[in-house]
């Protein structure tokens, strides 16, 4: 990967703000209805008093410095939503308020796109939203590929399922939850719904995979409390200088994808981490892996990013 920027050649294409496409819901699939929120007025500002940070266990996830900063990685982090009573700055609010770095999308000799940030990020700043299309985990056989499915996989980091790392302080979810999908007894580890981002989505499809990454996956709840179904956000593990990768762990099971004859699809790892794991972990899917055309990338990056091939 060449390190220098060629202004000539970067692109700045066309998109919407806040992470690009919002995600788009399939045929089939029904967001729940908002549940009601803090009665706060404004800001939250008392953790004593806000409904929503009683949720995250008396107290907000977020510090307010650098506009916003989430103070540690979470099961899931409850945020303020539409039937709240404070406004859109509510530090409660810290993912929603969109994209705050200015991120490029370039290319790797081995990896295909990836993405960095022109401007230092501060570790816990939130980076962008996993979006695209939100669709039942049963109806893949129907999309393009797997490269860019996302497996909303929260209850298995919560119950640290399928070798993932159980996150300390895991709090009782609402009882609307447990109604709507967290079952205790429940072992099963197949997520119900993913996110597809093969032909919509957002700058965080571009984000690969490393055994040593400067993200992490985050779940939030802010307009409703289905666990199954809450949002996934990419939050900065460290301090980030500018230009350096941005990757997060897929975080999959090793040598679960197959071919169509059952034989175990090897996928190379090239994240240059010391401590690589050598294989890229994939998601348990049968499917007949199609890598879209990135000839039009620009339907997945918003206005303020860049796009830089630099092979
Ligand atoms: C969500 S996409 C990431 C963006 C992708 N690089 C692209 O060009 O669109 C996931 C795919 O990127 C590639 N990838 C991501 N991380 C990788 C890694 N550490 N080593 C090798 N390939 C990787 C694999 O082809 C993987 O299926």
């Amino acid at each position: 990967m060449r390190e220098a920027l060629s202004p000539n050649k970067a692109r700045k294409l066309r998109g919407r703000c806040g992470g690009g496409k919002s995600i788009q819901v399939a045929k089939g699939v029904t967001l729940p209805t908002p549940t009601g929120g803090c009665n706060c007025k404004g800001a939250c500002i008392d953790p004593r008093i806000c409904a929503c940070a009683q949720l995250n266990g008396s107290d907000f996830p977020y510090v307010s410095k650098d506009g916003g900063r989430l103070i540690e990685a979470k099961a899931v982090v409850f945020e303020c939503g539409p039937k709240c009573g404070c406004g859109p700055g509510c530090v409660n609010r810290t993912s929603q308020h969109g994209l705050k770095y200015r991120l490029e999308v370039f290319r790797t000799p081995k990896k295909g796109w990836a993405v960095r940030s022109w401007d230092f990020i501060p570790s816990g700043a939130p980076i962008c939203e996993y979006t695209g299309k939100l669709m039942r985990t049963n109806d893949l056989d129907n999309v393009s590929g797997n490269e860019f499915i996302f497996e909303i996989d929260c209850l298995q980091t919560m119950k640290g399922l399928d070798g993932r790392e159980r996150r300390p302080g895991v709090l009782p979810l609402p009882t609307s939850s447990h109604q709507e999908g967290f079952d205790d007894k429940k072992t099963e580890s197949s997520a119900e719904y993913c996110i597809d981002a093969g032909t919509t989505g957002g700058v965080a499809r571009f984000i690969n995979h490393s055994c040593e990454p400067n993200l992490f996956v985050q779940c939030v709840l802010s307009s409703h409390h289905d666990i199954k179904l809450a949002r996934i956000l990419l939050f900065a593990a460290d301090n980030i200088p500018p230009l350096q990768e941005l990757t997060y762990d897929y975080g999959y099971v090793l040598d679960s994808v197959t071919h169509a004859d059952g034989k175990i699809k090897v996928m190379p790892c090239y994240c240059g981490a010391k401590e690589c794991r050598k294989r890229e972990k994939r998601i348990a899917l049968e499917l007949k892996v199609i890598l879209i055309g990135l000839g039009n990338i620009s339907a997945f990056v918003p206005s303020n990013i860049v796009v830089c091939d630099l092979l």
